[in-house]
């Protein structure tokens, strides 16, 4: 921006303003991958541009995962991480190293840096204040219907509890959510960053759910950028096997959200620098749009 003419800078800001009063109050649910944090540079332009959102009077809610964190940590400990339709199986030992590295170290450096920046961010896992109950997944096998994968302590969601995050909203705060949830006997689950934002979004009645990952957005096979999907296309790209590894999970919850009144979710490029203000304060199309129809 600083190599632009003032003329085109004062038109990108005031360009700004009718989305700041659209969104002025407004929940926006963000789903920080692990790949989209990956750079120094693009850590500090998130943590500033979630600042912003809640200066202007948003209510950003950021969701974090952290994939590439819990294989690097993983690898010092002589294990490999093993994903199955985007899930990562999840050994007792490999669960220690998640809530370790995702409770901890991935989710203090976010809150740190937005606190850095003016912000006031308080770290969440699914424990606190009861946000997020689990159980063991029961993963349905695409290959073979009817039949189920065993993950170990992958969880799937059976209740949220937000009243924690709104307490913390109303109250100033951003809420970082760690994707790990907790059944009633103390057990912890490893549960994927997307199903959670996509389910904080949901019982929040968030007006965007914006998931920021490491590609352009939904590609087709001959690797061009889908700008708009409806549910039906989903199911084609579903069955056709355009869709594979870790975007199963995300453009799933990403559709259940679009169908539960998620008002637009969005799958974007967070190796963009600023990639969160171009797709909500500008008209700039970006990434790919999920519509429930
Ligand atoms: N049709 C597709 N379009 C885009 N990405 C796809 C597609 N099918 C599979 N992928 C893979 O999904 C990845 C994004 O998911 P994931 O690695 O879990 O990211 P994140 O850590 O951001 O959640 C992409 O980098 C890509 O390798
Ligand atoms: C069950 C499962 O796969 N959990 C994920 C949780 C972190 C995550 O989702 O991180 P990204 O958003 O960076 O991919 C994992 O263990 O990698």
């Amino acid at each position: 921006m600083s190599d632009l003419e003032p003329k085109i800078k004062a038109e990108i800001l005031a360009e700004a303003l009718p989305y700041i009063q659209k969104f002025h109050g407004k929940t926006i649910v963000i789903k920080y991958g692990g790949n989209a944090m990956t750079e120094e540079k693009l850590k500090h332009g998130f943590a500033r541009d979630v600042v912003l959102l809640k200066l202007v009077g948003m209510n950003p809610v950021v969701v974090h995962g952290g994939g590439p964190q819990i294989d690097n940590a993983l690898r010092k400990v002589g294990k490999s991480g093993t994903f199955i339709q985007g899930m990562r199986i999840t050994d007792e030992e490999t669960m220690e190293v998640v809530e370790w590295v995702l409770g901890g170290e991935v989710q203090q450096d976010i809150v740190m840096l937005i606190n850095q920046y003016g912000g006031q961010a308080v770290g969440l896992t699914g424990k606190d204040g009861g946000l997020i109950h689990a159980r063991k997944l029961q993963m349905p096998d695409r290959e073979k219907p009817g039949e189920f994968i065993d993950l170990g302590f992958v969880g799937e969601i059976t209740s949220i509890n937000p009243a924690v995050v709104k307490a913390l909203q109303d109250d100033a705060f951003i809420p970082v959510i760690s994707p790990i949830g907790f059944s009633d006997d103390g057990q912890a689950f490893n549960i994927n960053a997307d199903v959670v934002a996509g389910e904080i979004a949901k019982i929040l009645k968030a007006e965007k759910l914006i998931m920021m990952t490491n590609i352009p957005g939904v590609m087709d096979k001959q690797d061009n950028l889908l700008t708009d999907l409806t549910a039906v296309e989903i199911d084609h790209l579903f069955a056709d096997g355009t869709i594979s590894g870790g975007m199963l999970p995300k453009i799933g919850s990403a559709l259940e959200a679009a169908k539960s009144g998620v008002n637009s979710v969005h799958i974007i490029d967070g190796r963009i620098e600023h990639s969160l203000l171009l797709e909500i304060l500008t008209e700039q199309p970006f990434g790919t749009l999920i519509r429930s129809h």
